[in-house]
């Protein structure tokens, strides 16, 4: 191996997410496969990676106490800087002096010796002097967008939209970790059957207060299990597992899941119809929608129907009300799931949640024909965002006045959520901080 291959490694990573914009878990998960690393700096990548990402606005803040604003900085050293810094002031593994040697020797590597003498210069200051706090960021939303490393435009909007303390939750919850939960197939393996198997390889589990089938991984990875392998868990969050719950599919129902892909919600509502009756799931994109097929066949669930359609089609391939169930999980801004993709932060912007409203709407009107009278239909999202949450079923129920909130809906949340700050008329809202879990909206509309 190259030496400081590790770091190297780390930073390419964190060039590639931010010149090509790409995914992070996507990049690391390429890494983790492809660089032959030994699982101690797996960790150690996974949290430098993750870790630079998150606090990337702060590191800025951080770099421009040591750096004039007026010098120039390459990509990669402005990344090698974000990053030394990151291991320097949040974590505690390394040595301080450790980071600084490989990090002046990666810079001898990649440039001239004037820049690894600027990047060890500058790490020396940060190791002699700290780095500076926030107190003299007079502006509440300026000071929380630096301290928790959110854009400006986001907790402003976040401010207008649920008030600071929520606002300031949120923020400081999408730093931390969350932790892993799964779902069984129940008609391969009992709940409690799966969590004493897993104890018994030594993970730290609890069960899910969302779900009867869902089960909270503290400690522990779970693709390199048998359970996984061999199709009896999956992986999914607690809160999308809501939506499986709350949609009351029964077995010989026929349903839509009009946004699918990858399935995971598709395969939870197939094993509450027992995998009996008929679940149609489209996506817009011919690749995804294959991936639906392949997570039902590593289930064993054969009533899936998976096929590549714009949900805004539909009418053209199915009769109007000839659905029992629908769901709606529409294509959205994410923001509820910054935890695991901290570059959707940084990302996305205002025009992109009004465009997304927008086109949340239309698949909601257009799919809506589709459901049979006293039928039941799920929207829901992973973000947290008045206008692509409350404001589209909003808009949709006052132009569809044979629509409802299905007030059964509230009744029926599992008790855990029963008191959940995010409850309005329209729906649950699902904050990061709340329950530990994304950050997720949903609803239930009846048809009369
Ligand atoms: C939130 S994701 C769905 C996640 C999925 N329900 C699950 O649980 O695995 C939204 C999906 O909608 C798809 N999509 C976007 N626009 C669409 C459209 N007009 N018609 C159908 N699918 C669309 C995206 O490709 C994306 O896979």
């Amino acid at each position: 191996m190259k030496p400081n291959f590790l770091r190297n490694t780390i930073l390419d990573v964190l060039i590639r997410i931010e010149k090509d914009q790409g995914f992070s878990h996507l990049l690391v998960d390429h890494e983790i496969k492809s660089s032959g690393l030994s699982p101690k700096d797996v960790n150690l990548l996974t949290e430098v990676v993750y870790g630079t990402m998150q606090r990337k606005i702060t590191l800025d803040y951080y770099i421009s106490h040591f750096v004039s604003s007026k010098k120039k900085l390459d990509l990669w050293v402005k990344m090698l800087l974000r990053m030394s810094i990151y291991q320097m002031v949040y974590l505690d593994k390394v040595p301080d002096h450790a980071i600084i040697h490989e990090s002046v020797e990666i810079a001898k590597q990649r440039g001239h010796k004037g820049i690894s003498g600027f990047i060890n210069g500058v790490l020396r200051s940060v190791q002699r002097d700290g780095v500076p706090n926030f107190d003299n960021i007079k502006d509440e939303v300026k000071r929380l967008s630096i301290e928790t490393s959110h854009p400006e435009w986001l907790v402003s909007r976040w401010v207008k939209e649920y008030g600071v303390s929520t606002t300031k939750e949120m923020c400081q919850a999408n730093l931390m970790k969350k932790p892993q939960s799964i779902r069984i197939q129940p008609l391969r393996i009992t709940r409690e059957e799966a969590m004493e198997r897993l104890q018994n390889q030594g993970f730290e589990v609890t069960a899910s207060p969302f779900s009867p089938q869902g089960i909270i991984v503290e400690k522990g990875n779970i693709l390199s299990t048998d359970l996984f392998r061999d199709g009896l868990v999956s992986i999914q969050d607690q809160s999308s597992m809501l939506v499986g719950e709350m949609l009351d599919a029964h077995p010989q129902m026929v349903v839509l899941d009009a946004c699918s892909a990858p399935g995971g919600k598709a395969t939870h509502i197939a094993e509450k119809m027992e995998n009996q009756g008929v679940l149609y799931a489209y996506d817009l994109h011919k690749k995804k929608a294959n991936l639906i097929t392949k997570k039902a066949n590593q289930l064993g669930l054969s009533i899936i129907q998976a096929n590549q359609s714009d949900a805004r089609k539909l009418q053209e391939q199915h009769e109007k009300e000839s659905f029992d169930r629908i769901l709606i999980d529409a294509p959205c801004s994410g923001l509820g799931v910054i935890r695991g993709k901290p570059e959707i932060k940084y990302n996305k912007n205002e025009e992109d949640v009004k465009r997304l409203s927008e086109i949340q709407l239309d698949i909601l009107t257009h799919v809506a024909p589709l459901l049979k009278r006293d039928g039941l239909l799920i929207y829901s999202t992973c973000t947290v965002d008045v206008e692509e949450n409350e404001q589209v079923v909003k808009e949709f129920l006052s132009n569809h006045p044979d629509f409802q909130v299905d007030p059964g809906f509230f009744e029926e949340l599992p008790n855990a959520v029963q008191n959940a700050s995010g409850i309005t008329t329209f729906g649950l809202q699902l904050f990061p901080q709340s329950y530990n879990t994304d950050g997720f909206f949903l609803t239930r509309l009846r048809k009369h």
